[in-house]
């Protein structure tokens, strides 16, 4: 089974991720995982912190001349800043009186409501919320984009697919309707700021950021993520765990920030009757025929051959500007909450670790379908399982 997981710290020398189970031959080089790292980087609305610091990138094993040889594939994210923040940060044991006057190195007491300091503080016990905040930070979000490019690149190998996304709203902005950008559209949503499909919905975005930052606040928003050409069948009805919709949901959830998300029309389904909600088929020279997609590609927990696509939405920065109201865990006094900087919204760059989520969990229900030890054993598996998918609907 394709797994990953990841370890560091906001402010720690490096993130490291390791994805286990992954095929040979996979084509994947340090610089196209610096591309997506790079992506992640952008969007207008994010912090300082984003256009000082560099993602360094390692690949540390499972790959041999841009290829994976199918043993765990581990990379390290290293970070530049690290200098400042090695005594802090460090490891090993610190001279308590190095410490005592480091500015940096304060404890941090004022929880901020929204964010994993205050349960993190009482669940763990910590008198500094620093332990807390440095995992609980979403800057762990690069190791999982440098996972996911192994994810995405054996997706396009296998399915000659792309992993896309967009930004659908941000904060009290017009929701973008319309159709989704396809494979080729990617680089143009880069190009936009605020990784707006539409320039009228990119304009409404903008100009809710401006006025946050004016206000000293900060904004959510919605993402989609689309897949176009999967074949039927990934992912399974016979329990909830094997649904496809169910794996996508935990892991967009699993992103920090994400409080919602949607598969297909989602909560607007819920509003139509039957008769206007679900997708009717027809027959068609090469096989069915479907006039819309309201389900997003998933029906029983399974691709059902159309464009895959699931919405995620994200709640506003918890690090805001104008600073809320809390409780000081040092004295129990009224206070207000921790604040030095903050993106004042990071929904461009949520889309971009959506992308890379979605490409694990679909990678992952592939190879659970189709297995294999490389990839051209893997597409041997594909193309009969086509082939006989198009054998049973040829008329
Ligand atoms: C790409 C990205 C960037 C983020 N940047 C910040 C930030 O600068 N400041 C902040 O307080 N929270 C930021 N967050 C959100 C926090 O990580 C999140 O609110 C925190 O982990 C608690 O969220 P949870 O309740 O979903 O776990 C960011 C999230 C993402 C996905
Ligand atoms: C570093 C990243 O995001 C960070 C995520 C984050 C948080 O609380 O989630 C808080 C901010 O860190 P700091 O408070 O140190 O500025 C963001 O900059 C990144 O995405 O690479």
């Amino acid at each position: 089974m394709l797994r990953w997981i990841t370890a560091g710290e906001s402010h720690g020398p490096a993130l490291v991720a390791m994805l286990d189970g992954m095929v040979a031959g996979v084509e994947v080089t340090s610089d196209e995982i610096a591309t997506q790292l790079a992506r992640r980087r952008l969007g207008y609305g994010r912090g300082a912190r984003m256009s000082f610091e560099k993602d360094v990138v390692t690949v540390v094993g499972g790959v041999r001349h841009g290829r994976t040889m199918g043993g765990p594939v581990a990379i390290e994210v290293a970070n530049s800043e690290w200098p400042k923040w090695e005594t802090v940060m460090a490891s090993d044991p610190v001279d308590e009186a190095l410490l005592k006057d480091l500015a940096r190195n304060a404890p941090l007491t004022r929880p901020r409501p929204g964010h994993a300091d205050f349960s993190g503080m009482l669940k763990y016990g910590f008198a500094d919320a620093r332990p807390v905040l440095e995992r609980a930070s979403a800057r762990e979000t690069a190791a999982r984009v440098a996972a996911g490019t192994v994810a995405r690149n054996f997706l396009r190998q296998v399915f000659g697919v792309e992993v896309v996304s967009h930004v659908i709203s941000i904060g009290a902005s017009e929701p973008y309707v319309g159709p989704g950008p396809q494979a080729g559209d990617l680089d143009s949503v880069d190009a936009s700021p605020v990784r707006a499909f539409d320039k009228a919905a990119e304009e409404s975005m903008i100009a809710e950021i401006e006025a946050a930052k004016k206000d000293g606040d900060t904004l959510g928003g919605v993402v989609e993520v689309i897949i176009e050409g999967l074949p039927v069948g990934l992912g399974s009805f016979i329990s909830g765990e094997n649904r496809l919709d169910a794996r996508l949901a935990a892991a967009l959830m699993g992103i920090q920030a994400i409080k919602g998300v949607e598969v297909g029309d989602g909560f607007e389904t819920a509003r139509r009757r039957g008769s206007a909600a679900h997708d009717e088929m027809k027959p068609g020279p090469d096989g069915v025929l479907r006039s819309t997609n309201r389900a997003g590609g998933l029906e029983g927990g399974m691709t059902n051959g159309e464009a895959l696509r699931v919405r995620a939405a994200m709640k506003p920065i918890s690090t805001v500007p104008r600073a809320l109201a809390t409780v000081d865990m040092a004295t129990g006094d009224e206070a207000v909450a921790i604040h030095q900087r903050s993106d004042v919204c990071a929904v461009p760059a949520a889309g971009v670790v959506a992308e890379s989520m979605v490409a694990l969990v679909v990678a992952q229900a592939a190879l659970e379908k189709f297995g294999g030890d490389s990839v051209a054993e893997t597409q041997r598996n594909v193309e009969g399982y086509l082939g006989a998918v198009r054998e049973r609907l040829a008329r």
